[in-house]
């Protein structure tokens, strides 16, 4: 049996960015204490979320010259020796001068794992509702992100990737325990969607799901959902929380991916001989 604890930083995050880092800090190190081994903050940590802040808010992700986000978070990975899935910070490009919704992933010893931009842009239409458009000022990613820790492989992916379950489905047959994903869906699509695409995600592959969001602020112009989640591989719901500032944690017993697995066994049972296995490498 291997056990690891979770923890997801559901954090509370303001238009001052050295404050959210500190806090960020702050609460990382708090999890650490607590035991986290693997630990996540939510999309869009160090600014408000909003299409008019991610140009003032950007950084580069250079890990020879580290900008105040990135230096900060090699620096909490370290200090607190967890694996740190870094939420999402927009990213500069230094080259093109394009901005992404980008996720930094970090090891114990503060170096960068890996690195996720969000591939599909949260682009809605709900009338009377909510409006949002990232591609006015973001561009995509183009690929599709996986670490490694001593527990297993996790795939990456941020909010709006959730909605697209090729990339669970892929990370997972290709050996993923989990997938996790900072997030920030709203108080539309929030009680509509997030616990159900999070429970599908895990059961169409037998995985631990996760998704962190920032705590809701009522003075932001965006209404974040909160509801931070952690599922199992049968998409129980293992911990949650309600909107606030909180951390919530579980320990992920590996054993049940097997266990899963065995009672009802999809991996054996899929018909590529019907149709294409999206995840067999070309
Ligand atoms: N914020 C997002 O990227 C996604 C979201 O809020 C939703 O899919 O709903």
């Amino acid at each position: 049996m291997t056990v690891f604890k979770l923890a997801l930083v559901q954090l509370a995050v303001g238009a001052q960015k050295a404050a959210n880092l500190a806090n960020a800090r702050a609460k990382v190190l708090e999890a650490a204490q607590a035991g986290a081994q693997l630990v996540v903050l939510p999309e869009c940590f160090n600014s408000p979320y909003g299409t008019q802040y991610f140009s003032d808010y950007a950084e580069e992700i250079n890990t020879e010259n580290m900008s105040e986000s990135i230096a900060a978070l090699s620096s909490m990975a370290r200090d607190s020796q967890v694996y740190l899935v870094g939420g999402s910070i927009p990213e500069r490009d230094h080259k093109t001068q394009q901005l992404f919704n980008t996720c930094t992933i970090w090891s114990p010893q503060g170096t960068l794992l890996a690195k996720h931009r969000k591939i599909h842009l949260f682009d809605i239409d709900f009338p009377g509702k909510i409006v949002f458009k990232e591609s006015e000022v973001l561009s995509a990613g183009d690929s599709i992100t996986e670490f490694t820790t001593p527990w297993g492989k996790f795939g990456v992916a941020i909010c709006y990737d959730i909605r697209f379950p090729e990339l669970a489905m892929i990370a997972a047959r290709r050996g993923c325990i989990g997938m996790l994903y900072p997030g920030a869906f709203n108080m539309t699509t929030g009680p509509l969607h997030w616990e159900l695409l999070l429970r599908a995600r895990a059961v169409d592959n037998q995985i631990f799901a996760a998704v962190c969001s920032p705590a809701r602020d009522e003075t932001a112009s965006y209404h974040a959902w909160g509801h931070s989640t952690i599922v199992d591989p049968h998409a129980r719901v293992l911990a949650t929380t309600d909107e606030k500032q909180s951390i919530v944690y579980a320990d992920l017993d590996t054993d049940l991916l097997d266990s899963a697995r065995r009672s009802v066994p999809i991996y054996s049972q899929r018909r590529f001989d019907v149709y294409p296995d999206i995840a067999a490498k070309k």
